[in-house]
């Protein structure tokens, strides 16, 4: 493989983080607001998106419950694209818009975060996610790209929205990692203190 290529993925890469870091640092300055308190206030966070953005509910989840990079007790993070059985059941008995709406209107409580995860922001079954959040009176944290599709036009002004500038998937799944491991810093430093720096 032509290797300027490779080259060229890891300028963009780096050339779209430097760009967003200054467009995006204030709201996800915010969505760690949103997210500690409710934490503190006894609430949880669910996370659904399709694809790669599966993976990063999972990465996020992952070091909630565990740990990011500082030792602290378990934190309540909830993936929902885990469980096979939900997902078949509800995608085979009603839609695969439904698999993580139905979920939401489970396990979601008010004052409870839901992280909507989706590239163009169109995908139907996030989407529903999020009506379904907005109705139980969650708060929603979106990671999306492009023009923020329809779920930019669905958000209040009680929730956040992490719009990367792109609009090439890939790239926006590189910014929406990085932005993940920012949130997951900031909640440990809102825990813990480390702002000084
Ligand atoms: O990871 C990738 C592409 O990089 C894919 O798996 C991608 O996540 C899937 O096509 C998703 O279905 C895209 O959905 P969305 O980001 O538009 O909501
Ligand atoms: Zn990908």
């Amino acid at each position: 493989m032509n290797t300027q290529r490779i080259l060229a993925h890891f300028q963009e890469s780096a050339d779209l983080k430097l760009k967003s870091a200054a467009a995006l640092s204030q709201p996800i300055s915010q969505a760690v607001e949103l997210m500690f308190t409710a934490l503190s206030n006894g609430n949880k966070i669910l996370a659904c998106g399709n694809g790669g953005s599966a993976a990063d509910c999972q990465h996020f989840a992952a070091e909630l419950v565990g740990r990011f990079e500082r030792e602290r007790f378990p934190l309540p993070a909830l993936a929902l694209t885990t469980d096979t059985s939900i997902l078949t059941a509800v995608g085979n008995d009603y839609s695969y818009k439904d698999v993580f709406a139905k979920q939401v209107q489970a396990f979601g409580q008010a004052g409870d975060i839901l992280l909507a995860i989706s590239t163009s922001g169109n995908s139907a079954n996030v989407l529903a996610a999020v009506e379904s959040a907005l109705e139980r009176e969650m708060r929603v944290v979106a990671l999306t790209g492009k023009d923020g599709g329809q779920l930019a036009k669905m958000l209040t002004d009680a929730d956040v929205h992490i719009n990367v500038p792109h609009s090439r998937t890939a790239r926006i799944q590189e910014v929406h990692l990085v932005t993940i491991h920012c949130i997951c810093d900031g909640i440990d430093v809102a825990l813990f203190g480390g702002d000084e720096e």
